[in-house]
Parts: C-alpha cells; structure tokens; sequence
C-alpha cells in the first residue's frame, strides 16, 4: 500500500484525502503536516490521517509527497522537507511553481511530477493536468496517476508549458462557472423571481447543459444552434452577448489567468 504525504491540510488536500483514504491506501498510510492544527483535527476525525504541525522524519519514510500549500509558501516548504528527501516521488499541485525550481530547492531531486487539479475533486469529479520531469519512473508516473484518478480524470501533458494553460482552463474553470451562474441568478431576480427560484433554475440549467453536452458526440456549437430559435429568445440573449464581445472578453480573461500563472512562476521562482 502507497504512503503518502502531504504538505499543507487545506481545500485541495482533503479533496484528495478523501478519494485516496480507503481506495488507494488506507487513512493511516496518510501523513499531513499543517501549520493550522484545527485543520488537521478534523482531517484525523474523518479520515484517520496521521499529523503533524511540522515537516517530520516520517516523510523519509514515504513513497510519494503531496506538496499542496499555496505558491508562496513553497519555497520555504522545500527547505522544510529537503533533509528527508531521497527517491520519494514529489507530487505537487501548486500553480505556476516550476518543476525545475522544486528540483532545485530539494537538491536536484528528480523525481518530480507538476499537477493541476480542481475543485470538482472534492466530489470525485475532478480533472487534472499532469506532467513529469525527466527523472520520474514509469512506477512514479503510475502513483501519481492513481492518486489524481481517486478524485477524477487525469489529462497527461508532453510538456511543462501546458501546466499554466490547463490552469487557466480547467484549475480556475470552476470559478468561472460560478460566475455565470451567479449572473443567471441576478438576472432572474431582477425578472422578477425569488433568489431561491434563480439560484435553482440556474444550478439545473448547468447540471442538465453539460450532462447534455458530455454525453452528445456532437459539437458544442450543434447543442446552442438546437437552443436557438431564428428571432427567438435565445437569438436575442446570443446576439447581445456577441455585440458585448462577451466570448472574447472569456478568452482574454483566462489568457490573464495564464499570464498569472507564469508570473507565479517567474515570481516565487527565482532563488
Ligand atoms: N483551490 C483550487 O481551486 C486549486 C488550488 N490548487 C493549488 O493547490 C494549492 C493549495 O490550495 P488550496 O488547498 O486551495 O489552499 P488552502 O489555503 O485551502 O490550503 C493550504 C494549506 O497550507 C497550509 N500551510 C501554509 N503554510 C504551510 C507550511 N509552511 N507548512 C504546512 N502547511 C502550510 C495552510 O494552513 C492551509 O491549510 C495551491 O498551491 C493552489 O495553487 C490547485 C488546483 C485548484
Ligand atoms: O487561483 C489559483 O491560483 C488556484 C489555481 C487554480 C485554482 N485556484
């Protein structure tokens, strides 16, 4: 059985927690190091994880570490975990930080594979773009596969510069999606129904659109040509958004996100 550790306890990291304990290996394989020990309780109450405030020896110990804290605390994170790095695996899913900066900070380590989850992962639908540095073995690759599958779909990447595009799609996507929502429920108050009847019809409409769309062979644009009727309602609202450029401006909008994904990088890499 895999053990596994993380480093950082927060969102992302129960959401793998949670598709790992009890599939892939059992809660008590499971190491996590938190600053925040209320963090840490409860991981232990659910899932029956092991803990620990500080990066310890136990992760000398393990096959793969998870590195799962914000892009900011990495480098300080490396340092921490340096000493007790041999041949385990280095999984990590923070975005924009290089996998050639991670190496680096744990003395050339070679074993490093970058990934990008999502948020759907804490329902085990998530997906994830990965990618492997050189020095990561078929084995590794297989571990590191299996863990993002416990929580999901995983789309593997030739190469590194991939990592910030998939970000910028998939890894902030659900914020996006949010975000239309939240927009249908404004404009449905403000037609006149309740906040409970907006946030309803939009959250169905979602769920009902993309069950459609994942299981038609056809093309995105086929399904919203079949929504939309010459001089219907659906033609009004498309050619409103098409006058306001509102696919463009979606387009420029995760190109900035991908821009920020390599100034992270170019950010918290630089020693
Ligand atoms: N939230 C999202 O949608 C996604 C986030 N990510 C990446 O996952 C990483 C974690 O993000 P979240 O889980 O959302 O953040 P979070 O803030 O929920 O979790 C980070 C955790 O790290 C802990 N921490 C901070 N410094 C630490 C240290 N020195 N040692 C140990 N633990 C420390 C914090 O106490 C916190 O519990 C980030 O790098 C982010 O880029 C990746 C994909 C999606
Ligand atoms: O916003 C962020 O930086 C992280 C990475 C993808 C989703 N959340």
């Amino acid at each position: 059985m895999l053990k596994i550790g993380f480093i950082g306890g927060g969102n992302m990291a129960a959401a793998l927690i949670g598709g790992l304990a009890g599939k892939l290996t059992d809660g008590n394989n499971i190491h996590v190091v938190d600053l925040n020990p209320e963090s840490l309780e409860k991981l232990n109450q659910r899932f029956g994880v092991t803990t620990a405030l500080q990066v310890d020896d136990m992760f000398a110990k393990l096959d793969v570490i998870v590195l799962a804290v914000k892009p900011q605390q990495m480098r300080q994170v490396a340092d921490s975990l340096k000493p007790f790095i041999g041949t385990q695996l280095v999984l990590s899913i923070a975005a924009g930080i290089r996998g050639a900066d991670l190496s680096r900070w744990l003395g050339n380590h070679p074993a490093i594979v970058r990934s990008m989850p999502n948020t759907p992962a804490l329902i085990g639908k998530g997906i994830s773009g990965v990618v492997a540095l050189d020095g990561v073995s078929a084995e590794q690759r297989a571990a590191a596969d299996a863990i993002l599958r416990a929580v999901g779909t995983t789309v593997w990447l030739d190469s590194e510069d991939l990592i910030d595009p998939v970000t910028a799609v998939s890894g902030s996507g659900p914020a996006y999606v949010f975000y239309f929502m939240e927009a249908m429920q404004k404009a449905a108050v403000e037609l006149g129904l309740s906040a409970e009847q907006g946030v309803e019809l939009a959250k169905a409409t979602f769920a009902g659109a993309v069950e459609l769309a994942i299981r038609s062979p056809e093309p995105l644009s086929l399904l919203r040509e079949r929504v939309t009727s010459k001089g219907g309602t659906t033609y009004a609202a498309l050619t409103s958004m098409e006058g306001d450029g509102v696919a463009e401006r979606i387009v420029t909008a995760v190109k900035a996100a991908a821009a920020r994904g390599k100034e992270l990088g170019e950010e918290f890499g630089k020693d």
